[in-house]
Formats: structure tokens, sequence, C-alpha cells
């Protein structure tokens, strides 16, 4: 078995810089981001943002060998990061308002787990990180704070001023390997029909070509992309979005020389013989699209958000509460891991193009 630690002295200056929002402090994410930033260690250099001392007492759970090192806000703040040995993993101190019980939501906490996000954010766009990845919160408890809160995809592009983002969800556990985009985020089902426009559409096809180019190195991506209503409208009898809609957008797209196709029945496009010819699947909503990549790789998977003037990944599952009411070690890290290993290679995409 390789030594983990012997990368060499340069590969390891040139880890990419993380920052990893540790999430809802009840539930999993501050153990599966412990977790993967301390296996990583080697190729990533992760800074967690989360509360110190709480963190610390997980840690010490783990594995006693976990070294964090905390950093007060106002020192990043004033002068970044400092250097970290690479057996240390370093933390923002982002300190909880309430004692934090596993598995019990607290609303107390949730204006701090939105802090993590926000010198997150801020760590990104002044070039302190080369990304952001983000560990589960729980959506309902920033509400219950008092501040409406529809999830990180809409967050991040808020406060990164972003007018247009896309959700993608991706694993390399099925060939090939599986990507699939959101037309609407995280809306009510009855508003998504409104939602879909000529030039929403139109945006979100174009913030998938790009990215898929730039970020993952597509030369020419192959876009597949769901009708809205079952078997893609019947004709216009069964809804007319694909007729007024979907199909003047992909006919505009493909003027412009983006290889997209359909509206494709949702029902039937996630067969191996469409998958094959297709680099990601556009759906027009999140239950259309998000059963299928979670069926194939729950776990696993990963979130992505596209658009965005930095990199951002997460992983595919929630907070699960159950588990962390149960203690640690119920957990699987491997969808933390997939999102910060896939974080790091579009860091390193990004540096050698
Ligand atoms: N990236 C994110 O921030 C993110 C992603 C998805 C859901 N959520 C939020 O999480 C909260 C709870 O959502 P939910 O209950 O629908 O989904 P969930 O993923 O938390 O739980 C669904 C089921 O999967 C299991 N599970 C989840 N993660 C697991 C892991 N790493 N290892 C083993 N089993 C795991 C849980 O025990 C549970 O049985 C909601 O507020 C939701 O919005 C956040
Ligand atoms: N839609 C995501 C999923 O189902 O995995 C999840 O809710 C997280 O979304 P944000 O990254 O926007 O919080």
């Amino acid at each position: 078995m390789p030594d983990p630690l012997a990368a060499t002295p340069v590969d390891l200056q040139r880890r990419p810089v993380l920052a990893v929002t540790c999430g809802e402090p009840a539930g999993i994410g501050p153990e599966v981001s412990i977790r993967a930033a301390w296996q990583l260690r080697t190729q990533i250099k992760s800074v967690l943002i989360g509360d110190a001392a709480f963190l610390a007492m997980i840690a010490a759970d783990i594995d006693p060998q976990i070294r964090l090192v905390a950093l007060s806000q106002q020192a990043f703040l004033n002068d970044g990061l400092p250097d970290f040995a690479v057996d240390q993993i370093a933390v923002i101190d982002c300190q909880l308002d309430a004692h934090v019980q596993p598995g019990v939501l607290d609303a107390r906490n949730g204006r701090a787990v939105l802090r993590t996000l926000d010198i997150a954010i801020g760590g990104a766009l002044q070039g302190n990180f080369d990304g952001m990845v983000t560990a589960p919160l729980q959506k309902s408890t920033i509400n219950d704070a008092g501040v409406a809160f529809t999830g990180h995809t809409e967050y991040l592009a808020e406060k990164s001023v972003t007018a247009q983002v896309v959700m993608m969800l991706a694993t390399d556990r099925t060939t090939p390997p599986l990507r699939v985009a959101l037309a609407t985020t995280h809306l009510a089902l009855k508003d998504v029909a409104a939602a879909i426009t000529f030039d929403s559409l139109s945006r979100t096809i174009a913030i998938l070509h790009a990215d898929l180019k730039s970020k993952f190195g597509l030369a020419q991506p192959r876009i597949l992309v769901t009708g809205l209503n079952p078997h893609a409208g019947e004709g216009g009898y069964l809804g007319r979005e694909e007729i007024d809609i979907i199909s003047p957008v992909l006919e505009a797209a493909k003027a412009n020389g983006i290889a997209v196709s359909g509206p494709y029945p949702a029902d039937t496009l996630f067969q191996q013989k469409y998958l094959d010819e297709a680099d990601c699947i556009l759906a027009m909503y999140h239950d259309q699209g998000l059963p299928v990549l979670k069926y194939a790789s729950f776990g696993h998977g990963i979130n992505i958000t596209l658009g965005l003037p930095f990199i951002r990944t997460s992983v595919d599952h929630g907070t699960a509460l159950d588990l962390a009411a149960a203690g640690l070690g119920r957990a699987d890290h491997g969808s933390m891991l997939a999102a910060m290993n896939t974080a790091a290679q579009m860091v390193r995409a990004g540096r050698s193009s």
C-alpha cells in the first residue's frame, strides 16, 4: 500500500486549496467533512469552516491523530491563510450560537451555518480559496432562523451577484459517467412550468455548454434535453411547453453550434442507448432528473453549481439526522470524497487551460 504522505514537496505546495463548509451541525456534515479532509490531506489543502471547538471534539472521537488547527475569522480576513503542515487541517472558527445535540435541529444555529457560507464565498471571490465544497445543511432550519433560503445553489448565485446558475449532479459510477443538469432548481412543482421561458432555458443551455467545455474538458458536449410533460407533451395534447418553448430554444441553440437534441420523453430517456450518446441530460425540474442519478449512485454522486465565478461542489445527500443521532461511524463519506476530488480536478483543469 503506498504511503499517503509520500507526495513530493512540490506536489504538496500545489495542492488545491478548498474551503469546506461543514453544514448543519446536528447532521452528518461535520463528520463527513473531517473524514474526507483528513483522508485527502496529501492531495487537497482543505480549510474547514465551522465551530472549531465542536469540530475538534468530533475529530478526536473519529481519530485522535487528526490535527485540526483553528484560525479566527479576523486573522483570516486580515492576513489570509497561513501555511499549515500537511498533517494539519485548518479550521476557520465560526462559532455556533447553541449547544448541538446530534440529530436535533436548533434554529438558533441557522445563522451560524449561513456565516460559514459567507466566509467561503468571500474567500473564493478574493482568491484565498481555489474553490468551495459544501457539506449538507438543513434548508428548513435556515428558514426557521428567519432567513428565506431555498438552497446553496440560489444563495451562492445571489451572494456572488450571478444572474443565473445551473445545478448539475454527476457520477462516475456509471458507464459512461452520468451528468444530470436541471432547468429549474428548488422550486415548488406548481411554479415549474412558468419558470421555463425561452430566455431562462436558453441561458441554462449556454451555461451548461460553456462549463462542460471549460471545466470538464469536453470539446463539443452533447446535451440531451427532456420535455416537461408526460411523453414530451404528446404532440400538444398533454401540454404545449415542448412546442411553444423547448423546441424553439433547441433550434436556436443548434443554430449557435451547440450539440443539443430533444425534447425527449423523460421516462424513456434514461436508457443506455441514449446515455451512450450523451455527455449530459438536461431535465426540466428537480425530481424529474435527480431520482435517476441518485438511484444509480446515491452516496457517491456530486452536486456542482455551474455558472458561478468560482468552483463549487457538494455531496449528493442531505443531513441524515437519523444517522447523526445514532452516533459517529454510520455515515458514508464517499460523496464528500467525490465532491472534494472533483473540485480539485476542476481546479487543476483551470490551471492547465
Ligand atoms: N447539499 C446539501 O446541502 C443537501 C443535499 C440534499 C439534501 N439536503 C437537505 O438535507 C435535509 C434532509 O434531507 P433528506 O432527509 O431528504 O435526505 P438525506 O440524504 O438527509 O437522507 C435520506 C436517507 O439517506 C440516508 N443517508 C443520507 N446520507 C447518507 C450517507 N452519507 N451515508 C449513509 N446514508 C445516508 C439517510 O440516513 C436517510 O435514510 C433537507 O433539509 C434537505 O434539503 C441538503
Ligand atoms: N438539490 C440538491 C440535491 O437534491 O442533492 C440539494 O437539495 C442541495 O442543493 P444545494 O446545493 O442548492 O443546497
